[in-house]
């Protein structure tokens, strides 16, 4: 198995904090959304409320792509998406293989919008040989014992993993292996890759457990939090030391993992500082609606 160190540091070439990097994807969407409306030009408060980010945030953000925008007419939309883009790297083609082709790896294959921005599913690949030739979304399932050979052929870089949790590191392994740099992982485990790497993962369950927790703050100042069905919430004096007992009980999430969400809104410094605490290394890359 694949070891070693699972994250990059805060910075990227070019000194665009990561941070940054988090937003730009906010930004093109509310930028393809005017640009499909033939606005020509938007200010920084504008595009700022349609991203959802702070105005001061997204011209900062613009100044280290060398975007200042020109005052009283704002930024040139047509120019700032292909600025975006080729940032992102969009610019280009991405071929993409999809390993697992379940619900999800289905419903992944189906989806419109990887198309439309740059990214080709080139393959889909599972281990179940009852699958091997069936087309989904037009392209055959192919089978695990090729996935080296799919790689190597369709020259793939990134791929999307949603196999069962106990698949996932054996196929990120092979993928890996076999040239894969950069792994978006929807199973639910962590996945250990070897310098170089890059891994994103998307747990909407995590995202929901955030959302319980900011419901269950919302309405536990009147009513007390009450323990889901058949948890029984453990005594703290029996089980665990004072300073321990908040993180103790169900439903209390003391230390929520950092969504993609939080980095987008959140300081640099503040995103820096929250990754270093953070056990695991690969990114949550669910972001804000
Ligand atoms: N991240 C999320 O928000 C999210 C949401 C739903 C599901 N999931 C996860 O996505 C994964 C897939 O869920 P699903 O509902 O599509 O499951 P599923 O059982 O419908 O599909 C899994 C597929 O993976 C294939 N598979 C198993 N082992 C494999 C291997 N070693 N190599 C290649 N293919 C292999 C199976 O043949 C099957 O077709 C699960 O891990 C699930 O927990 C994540």
């Amino acid at each position: 198995m694949a070891t070693g160190r699972t994250h990059r540091p805060a910075t990227r070439s070019r000194g665009i904090p990561e941070a940054t990097v988090a937003r730009l994807p906010l930004y093109l969407r509310a930028l393809t959304a005017l640009s499909e409306r033939s606005v020509p030009t938007v200010s920084s408060e504008e595009l700022a409320a349609a991203a959802g980010v702070n105005s001061a945030k997204l011209r900062k953000d613009f100044s280290y792509l060398g975007s200042y925008g020109t005052r009283g007419v704002g930024y040139d939309v047509e120019y700032l998406v292909y600025q975006i883009s080729r940032e992102l790297g969009l610019t280009q083609d991405w071929p993409v293989v999809i390993v697992g082709i379940g619900n999800l790896g289905a419903a992944l294959a189906n989806y419109g919008g990887f198309a439309s921005r740059g990214f080709r599913v080139a393959a889909l690949i599972d281990a179940d040989p009852a699958m091997a030739g069936k087309p989904v979304a037009g392209i055959p399932v192919q089978h695990t014992d090729d996935l080296e050979r799919i790689i190597k052929d369709n020259g793939v870089s990134i791929g999307v993993i949603a196999t069962p949790a106990g698949a996932a590191q054996q196929v990120c392994d092979r993928l890996v292996a076999a040239g894969v740099t950069s792994i978006l992982n929807f199973a639910p485990t962590v996945l250990s890759v070897p310098e170089g790497v890059d891994v994103r993962k998307v747990d909407l369950s995590i995202e929901l457990q955030i959302l319980a927790f900011h419901e269950q703050r919302k309405a536990g100042e009147d009513a007390g939090a009450v323990p889901a069905a058949g948890q029984a919430v453990p005594s703290p004096a029996a089980s665990a030391p004072a300073g321990a007992a908040a993180a103790a009980v169900p439903g209390a999430p003391a230390a929520a993992p950092l969504s993609a969400a939080a980095a987008a809104a959140a300081d640099d410094d503040a995103v820096a500082a929250a990754r270093k605490g953070r056990p695991e290394g690969d990114v949550p890359a669910v972001m804000p609606a």
